[in-house]
């Protein structure tokens, strides 16, 4: 897993080592790193332009400016708030040959010091201004400039890296955001960082937790799942999330509902039935999917709340937890819950989504003790315990209808499995964005060709040497 931590605690963390080491030499560090990727990048070729902010972001800059002048690198810098610019940086800079212009023309490559820790809504026009013209990459010191580095919110004009170096450690912005490939120099912060605020699941950390039946297992021992979606209006929802749950993992798959001869008919391995309670004993149920939130609906939606076992609330379920309140006292509350919402049926349950997406997440986990797992480009799930996992798809070919019923049939057969729920939701999420982009291959797809993708993003996640 990879750790994230906010910009307060980078902060504090920086001025810790700061205050022990000599001054400047932080930034002379972090400005090497700079230097060093932009050569690559440049890969032969001999000319940068610098983006220069009020700050120390624009100071790294400089600093970084004055090493590829040492290279021999043309280097011309815009300083967008001269009487503010870093002062050593700008010495240093000039005392390298650096030149300061007035517009940045003829670049092979831009280093955007505009602005970083400490940059808070979008560029403002005299930056976005020289933005609007570039025509090279743009390698953003620290985080593209104009976004947020705590949220990756984006609310006007802003940077697009084709890199963005880092120092120290990662922050909330390079996972949520774009911010072309990622490059992480050491600053030597690594003891005074106590645990991260945010966790990104790598590819290992999925194929780790999927679960695969042992010489032990028979169709019963690795967790039945059961989904109760779908309705005579919407039966595809029921056939997408059961088809979810039948691929993630061996075992069994029970499906309850309206739509149990559509069901059938694709998934012969399933066992179906019109009602829930005809159903039979599952390990974990998903609710919601294609339900519908009239009263039948309801009373299904309670019986699942009742039934002891994990449960995954979707779509319609969380519309009609949300209607009415009265429904969460069928929860029993030592179960674990996790809710999947889309921004509108978020902004059901507890209003707007806003900015900030993980503080979002975080407010309706603490509300409802749930797991709670925010879809969007940038997924977020959030425990009741605070913890949060982040996963961004690199595509967004999953915007697509019925892509949420296969999310919520693989989170369901994870539960059903054992999988801790907050971990469940994560490797869901970063699978169903895997299957998306396999299936895609650069052009449109409908849910059930993402769905038909998922063994492939299983094959894609687990270990080389596992059978
Ligand atoms: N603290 C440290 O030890 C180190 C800091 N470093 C650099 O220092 C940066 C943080 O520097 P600062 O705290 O000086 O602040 P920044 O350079 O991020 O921002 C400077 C100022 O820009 C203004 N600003 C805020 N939002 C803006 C926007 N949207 N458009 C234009 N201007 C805006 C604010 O007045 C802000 O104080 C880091 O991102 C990193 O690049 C590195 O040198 C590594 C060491
Ligand atoms: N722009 C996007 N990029 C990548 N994934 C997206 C994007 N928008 C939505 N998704 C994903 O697609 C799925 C859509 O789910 P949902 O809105 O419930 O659709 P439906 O109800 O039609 O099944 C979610 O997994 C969500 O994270
Ligand atoms: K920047």
């Amino acid at each position: 897993m990879r750790g994230l931590w906010t910009t307060a605690r980078v902060k504090a963390a920086e001025d810790r080592v700061m205050a022990r080491v000599p001054a400047g030499s932080l930034m002379r560090r972090a400005a090497f790193g700079v230097a060093t990727v932009a050569l690559e990048v440049l890969a032969g070729r001999r000319r940068v332009g610098l983006l220069v902010g009020a700050g120390n972001n624009g100071g790294d800059a400089l600093w970084a400016g004055y090493y590829l002048r040492r290279r021999g690198v043309s280097v011309a810098a815009v300083l967008l708030d001269p009487p503010r610019a870093h002062a050593e940086g700008l010495a240093a800079f000039r005392r390298a040959g650096g030149r300061v212009v007035e517009r940045l023309v003829d670049v092979d490559l831009v280093i955007d010091g505009i602005v970083g820790l400490s940059g808070r809504g979008p560029l403002r026009p005299a930056a976005a201004e020289h933005v609007a013209h570039l025509d090279a990459p743009v390698l953003a010191v620290d985080s593209p400039s104009g976004v947020d580095p705590d949220t990756g919110a984006v609310d006007g004009p802003a940077v697009r890296a084709a890199v963005t170096v880092t120092f120290g450690c990662l922050k909330p912005v390079h996972a949520l955001a774009d911010c072309g490939d990622v490059r992480l120099v050491d600053l030597g912060l690594g003891a005074e960082l106590a645990g991260p605020d945010l966790l990104e699941l790598e590819v290992s950390d999925v194929g780790a937790a999927w679960p695969v039946p042992g010489p032990t297992d028979d169709k019963y021992t690795q967790g039945v799942t059961g989904i109760a979606a779908g309705s005579a209006t919407y039966p595809g929802a029921a056939v997408l999330a059961t088809g979810a749950a039948v691929l993630a993992t061996s075992g069994m798959v029970r499906y309850a509902g309206a739509a149990a001869e559509h069901v059938r008919s694709r998934w012969p391995e399933a066992i179906c039935t019109g009602s829930i309670t005809d159903a039979g004993r599952v390990q974990a149920w998903v609710v919601g999917p294609g339900l519908g939130t009239g009263l039948g609906a309801e009373g299904v939606l309670r019986a699942v709340l009742e039934a002891g076992v994990p449960v995954c609330a979707d779509a319609d379920a969380i519309t009609m937890l949300a209607n009415n309140p009265d429904l969460w006292d069928a929860r029993d509350p030592d179960t674990p819950l996790v809710l999947t919402p889309h921004d509108r049926e978020y902004e059901r349950l507890a209003g707007k989504v806003g900015d900030d997406r993980v503080a979002a997440a975080r407010r309706v986990a603490e509300k409802f003790d749930a797991v709670v797992l925010l879809k969007g480009h940038a997924t977020v799930v959030a425990g009741p315990d605070g913890r949060v996992l982040v996963n961004r798809a690199r595509t967004s070919w999953a915007a697509t209808a019925g892509s949420g019923d296969v999310l919520s049939g693989l989170i369901g057969a994870l539960l059903a499995a054992g999988v801790d729920p907050l971990l469940a939701a994560g490797c869901a999420a970063r699978v169903h964005v895997l299957a998306a982009e396999l299936a895609a291959d650069g052009a449109p797809i409908p849910a059930s060709s993402l769905l038909a993708s998922v063994p492939d993003a299983i094959r894609a996640v687990r270990p080389l040497s596992s059978p």
